[in-house]
């Protein structure tokens, strides 16, 4: 039973979990921004046929004649079924097909017409010049797409144009989460004493819909024993990941770890050396994560920043889902005297990582305006103003 990890630790138990969602096929509009789960293969070549790059007339390259006899007219769509003679040119147009013999587009603005012939300065083309040769995109068989890319508006116009209306990639997981509190309220109500509004459910929600997961079920649950262990019980039936936030204390109304144990859940650490969120529970049920978060908003957004979010990113395939912070430099000095590892609110300014005043674990304001969090080491009791900072966006 693990308890009271280093920041390092828990993240090293959560990345060697490894647990991913299984593959599934998506129409290209339902899979922007997931990550494809193998490479697809183009199943045609892309043009799949010869055509012109320009407006213009199609032609037989000859390096001396500068004249040609037009004798057709392509328009795009159509199917020539002839095919072209030397000394002569056929009128065509963008993405039409270039006539079989034809193998050179000159542009309409260079040349000279008259009622039959065209004439143009040879010495500006080249043969092949403005025509796009079948399989000059890609060829029947190549790998378009590795797997593991995230799948951009870019990638679906990739697809569409090889025909492909499917693609394999992970999907986003089915999300519960609890929030435990007699004292909790949601918004549109009016406060009685000792209430407070649930923050933590709004905030959690736009996170996950910010990370493409949509599935999201929300449970509210009073702090009683019985009620906490049935709702997991629920809860764990019905999602990829559950999420509790609040009773994971000490306290005689935290229920949350026993209720957690007699559903069958498996610590994986309990407690981290890190503020705020030192009470973090991480579990595992069959292939399932479980995280109580700690109750106060700021242990909460940044328990889940750090440890909720990479593993969520995982699941659905993401390379980078663990991916370091980038260092920037702190703007003023910064000590502390307990040695664990601190997540400090902070914006950017002119490439400078600024701490927010409030970063006490109720407070929600510095949260207002960060730009994301700035990790300060367990033993780093001084940073020095200018010294590089591990910061982690949003
Ligand atoms: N004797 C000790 N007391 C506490 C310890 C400790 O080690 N010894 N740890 C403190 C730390 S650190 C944290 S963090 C909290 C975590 O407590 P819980 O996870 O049990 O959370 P609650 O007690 O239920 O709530 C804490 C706090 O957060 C507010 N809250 C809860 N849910 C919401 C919500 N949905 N929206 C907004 N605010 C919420 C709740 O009202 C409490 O104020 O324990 C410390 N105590
Ligand atoms: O760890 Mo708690 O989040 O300090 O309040």
């Amino acid at each position: 039973m693990k308890e009271f990890v280093t920041v390092s630790e828990a993240k090293s138990i959560l990345k060697s979990q490894k647990i991913r969602g299984g593959s599934v096929h998506l129409s290209l509009q339902k899979s922007l921004g997931k990550f494809t789960a193998s490479s697809v293969l183009a199943p045609m070549d892309v043009p799949s046929f010869d055509n012109s790059g320009m407006d213009g007339y199609a032609i037989i390259w000859d390096e001396k004649g500068e004249g040609r006899e037009v004798v057709e007219v392509i328009q795009a769509g159509a199917k020539p079924d002839f095919v072209l003679e030397k000394g002569k040119a056929v009128r065509i147009f963008t993405g039409a097909p270039v006539p079989e013999g034809a193998d050179t587009v000159i542009p309409q603005e260079e040349i000279v017409r008259t009622d039959e012939m065209i004439f143009f300065n040879a010495q500006k083309f080249f043969r092949g010049a403005n025509v796009r040769k079948k399989g000059a995109q890609c060829k029947v068989g190549w790998e378009v797409v590795p797997a593991g890319t995230k799948i951009t508006p870019g990638t679906i116009g990739l697809l569409a144009s090889l025909g492909i209306r499917e693609v394999p990639v992970f999907p986003s997981p089915k999300v519960s989460l609890i929030l435990t509190g007699d004292e909790i309220l949601d918004l549109g109500n009016e406060l009685l004493p000792g209430q407070i509004y649930n923050s933590n459910g709004p905030a959690l929600e736009s996170y996950f819909e910010m990370l493409g997961i949509h599935e999201v079920k929300i449970y509210k649950v009073k702090d009683k024993a019985s009620e906490v262990t049935k709702v997991i019980s629920e809860a764990l039936e019905n999602s990829d990941f559950l999420l509790l936030t609040g009773g994971i204390s000490v306290g005689d109304y935290d229920f949350v770890k026993g209720s957690l144990e007699q559903n069958g859940v498996e610590q994986l650490f309990y407690k981290i050396r890190q503020r705020p969120g030192k009470p973090l529970f991480v579990g595992k049920r069959s292939e399932k994560l479980i995280f109580a978060l700690p109750g106060n908003p700021a242990s909460v957004l940044s328990c889940f920043s750090q440890y909720v979010k990479p593993c969520l990113l995982e699941w659905m395939g993401n390379p980078q889902a663990w991916n370091g912070p980038s260092y920037l430099p702190i703007e003023k000095d910064f000590d502390k005297k307990i040695p664990m590892t601190f997540f400090l609110k902070a914006k950017i300014d002119s490439g400078k990582v600024q701490l927010l005043p409030g970063q006490e674990s109720f407070n929600l304001l510095p949260f207002g305006v960060a730009d994301g969090l700035v990790e300060i080491p367990q033993d780093a009791d001084h940073t020095e103003e200018g010294s590089l900072v591990a910061f982690y966006p949003w």
